[in-house]
């Protein structure tokens, strides 16, 4: 089958988009792995699907699926990406979306400035979002990773992460680390593993070890978990500037059962076609 897609980026982290409304899309994980791979693909680090809804109180559903084919729950920085899609594509004259995910409803917004607004619902600390928590009142658990003791903030954006506190994310192990804990034993679905340096009260910098795509220039969801963290943690502010490798995101929480808005940039690079 020929398909057109749609090459985009939210601060590098990078994705090709198809129109499956439009479009008879079915990708096995062989093929999303295809698409994804550098060299014998398109290149990216997830591949995202534009479906219609399957629930009322929805403009859209969006389907996610990382480079190594297994679909999720959840991503941030596509979030962003798929508004300005529907927009470009004249799919929808709202500025304001209502998008289905399979971890419920989100509400991406663009902004007159260009940026694009994500809230991002409510961060889970339940039991069943993260099956192996047994003591949802603690905010860090210790982990062996490889010959040491890591301790890790470990939450929900509708994806797993766990976020560790390092002196300087530049020279952090994210490449040794990273697929230790991503694939670590206490996590039965994988996860993401976040690396943040805290600069001050509202600025960290983050590098994130991503389940299913390894190290991103940045991850919208990553940065949301990393601010829900150091906020349990006392350590920042309710607004933060979460500077990532591919650019500058501004996360925001009010604490507790409150939601968590990401605001950041969503770029389109070009359109293309393939047969798959
Ligand atoms: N790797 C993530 C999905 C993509 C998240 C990231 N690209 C974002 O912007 O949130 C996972 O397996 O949960």
């Amino acid at each position: 089958m020929r398909l057109r897609f749609t090459k985009m980026h939210g601060l590098g982290n990078d994705f090709v988009v198809f129109d499956a409304i439009h479009q008879d899309v079915k990708l096995s994980r062989e093929q999303c792995r295809f698409l994804a791979d550098r060299h014998f693909g398109v290149g990216c680090d997830q591949i995202l699907l534009v479906e219609r809804p399957t629930v009322a109180d929805a403009d859209f559903r969006y389907r996610i699926f990382n480079a190594d084919g297994g679909e999720v729950e959840q991503c941030g920085n596509g979030a962003r990406c798929f508004v300005r899609f529907v927009h470009d594509k004249g799919l929808t004259d709202k500025k304001q979306i209502r998008v289905e995910t399979k971890a419920g409803i989100i509400v991406p917004r663009l902004e007159d400035d260009g940026q694009v607004t994500v809230d991002m619902g409510v961060p889970r600390f339940e039991p069943k979002e993260i099956p192996f928590l047994t003591d949802k009142r603690a905010s860090t658990y210790l982990l062996s990773v490889g010959a040491k003791i890591v301790e890790v903030s470990v939450l929900s954006m509708g994806n797993p992460h766990a976020v560790q506190v390092v002196d300087q994310v530049e020279t952090a192990p994210v490449a040794h680390d990273g697929p230790l804990i991503e694939h670590h034993p206490s996590f039965p679905n994988r996860v993401n593993a976040g690396f943040m340096e805290v600069v001050s009260r509202d600025h960290i910098r983050l590098r994130v070890w991503e389940r299913g795509a390894g190290e991103t220039l940045a991850c919208g969801t990553g940065a949301c978990a990393a601010v829900v963290a150091g906020i349990t943690r006392g350590l920042l502010a309710h607004r933060v500037r979460v500077a990532t490798r591919g650019g500058e995101l501004t996360v925001r929480w009010a604490g507790d059962n409150h939601h968590v808005f990401m605001t950041g940039p969503a770029v389109t690079v070009f359109e293309g076609e393939i047969e798959l």
